[in-house]
């Protein structure tokens, strides 16, 4: 080997010097919602989070999760699926590696996982969490620096009632948390549909921008109707509205409404693929989706250079999946529409001993190392599946 790239030749094997993964733990959260969440693929009575943490040699460990929108409705892989594949086919790859070497690490894992995006964003978030402790820096700053500490957050309108979204919608002005609302439709007709839109813009007026997402339950031709609709009773973006990349190319700028992808974009292959078909306006990236916060990078990136605008998305995770969403959203060049990012409000349990600083229509990006946020384990071991309050229920309280 030259000698003169051997500093850059080490293996993630472990070196004397640094610190190694010793061992992976994952568990199960099963936590309730403020109100089912009415998706088209799914209604949504309880959240349920795969959080998993890696040890390591220097003692220092990392948090991830891994979330889903209901159970398996929107993709392959469940909080259930992750746990099992991590701790039986990710764990062995990744005892004994290098953890300082993240990037590293997470290819030789995915030398031997193929799929299993929210998996590996998972592990990957948790190797940036251990990473950042152990330099002492933010998450943000291991993935190329923060541009910015706050980002907006959007609020997605979905108990499946008229008159009930608006009051709340009308809360949320009211508690200066959000003025971006998205609305789920989909699940009922079009026309109906359309009136749900229609009378929630007209009571909100200009104090708001309202959004849809069709989570793809509409044909091309249902589309074309819907999308004139919307742009007619003052909706400003309509993501996902049919399944295809190629529909969704047919149908952009077409309306004078903006398109966005979201379902179709699962990394950054299928964002080269909608960028080159011109398929969207606008790109609703997610990590989970994306395969994780380096990933989510390149879909960015890839954004950037076809001229597409940025939103950054959410799987409704909770607090870790958030956070480590919210750090790589910060180091975005563009973010023109914002984020969702408000999947820890939908609970209505706080499972951090500091919440989140939601405040004037922001999420502040925690500025401590790693991703700056610390669980309260007391509420993590009450809440995880088979742990105390199952214990709790089948002993009737005497534990
Ligand atoms: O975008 C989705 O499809 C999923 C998710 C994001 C916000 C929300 O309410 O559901
Ligand atoms: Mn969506």
């Amino acid at each position: 080997m030259n000698k003169s790239h051997a500093p850059f030749a080490r293996s993630t094997a472990a070196t004397a010097a640094a610190p190694v993964v010793t061992g992976i733990e994952t568990v199960i959260l099963d936590l309730p919602t403020i109100r089912p969440h009415k998706l088209s693929v799914a209604t949504m009575n309880g959240q349920v989070l795969m959080l998993v943490r890696v040890h390591c040699s220097d003692g220092i460990t990392g948090t991830g999760e891994g979330t889903t929108i209901g159970g398996l409705a929107y993709g392959g892989e469940s909080p259930e699926s992750m746990k099992t594949n991590i701790d039986t086919w990710f764990a062995p790859v990744m005892i004994g590696q290098d953890a300082t070497r993240v990037q590293a690490l997470m290819a030789r894992v995915g030398q031997m996982v193929r799929e299993n995006r929210f998996a590996k964003s998972a592990v990957e978030t948790a190797l940036l969490d251990a990473q950042g402790k152990r330099l002492g820096l933010p998450v943000s700053e291991l993935l190329g620096g923060r541009r910015r500490d706050r980002l907006p957050v959007a609020w997605t309108l979905a108990s499946g009632e008229t008159a009930r979204d608006i009051a709340e919608a009308e809360q949320m002005l009211d508690l200066r948390r959000h003025r971006i609302f998205k609305l789920k439709i989909g699940a009922r007709g079009v026309r109906e549909d359309i009136a749900h839109v229609a009378a929630i813009k007209a009571a909100l007026g200009d104090r708001a921008s309202v959004r849809v997402d069709v989570n793809m339950a509409w044909s091309e031709g249902e589309a074309a109707f819907g999308m004139a609709a919307l742009a007619d009773v003052g909706c400003e973006l309509v993501e996902q509205p049919v399944a295809s990349t190629a529909a969704l190319a047919r149908l952009v700028r077409r309306f004078p409404v903006a398109l966005m992808a979201d379902e179709a974009l699962t990394g950054p292959e299928s964002a080269f693929e909608l960028a080159r078909v011109q398929g969207a306006d606008v790109f609703a990236v997610k990590l989970e989706q994306s395969g994780g916060a380096y990933n989510a990078q390149r879909v960015a990136t890839i954004a950037d250079a076809a001229g597409i605008e940025l939103y950054g998305g959410t799987m409704l995770e909770g607090a870790v999946g958030t956070v480590i969403s919210a750090h790589t959203f910060s180091t975005f060049a563009h973010l023109q529409r914002g984020t969702e990012l408000f999947g820890p409000l939908l609970l209505t349990e706080e499972i951090l001993t500091e919440p989140l600083d939601y405040s004037e229509f922001e999420l502040t990006v925690p500025s401590g190392a790693g991703l700056g946020v610390t669980l309260d384990e007391d509420r993590v071991a009450f809440f995880a599946r088979d742990g105390i309050r199952k214990t709790i229920s089948l002993t009737g309280g005497k534990v």
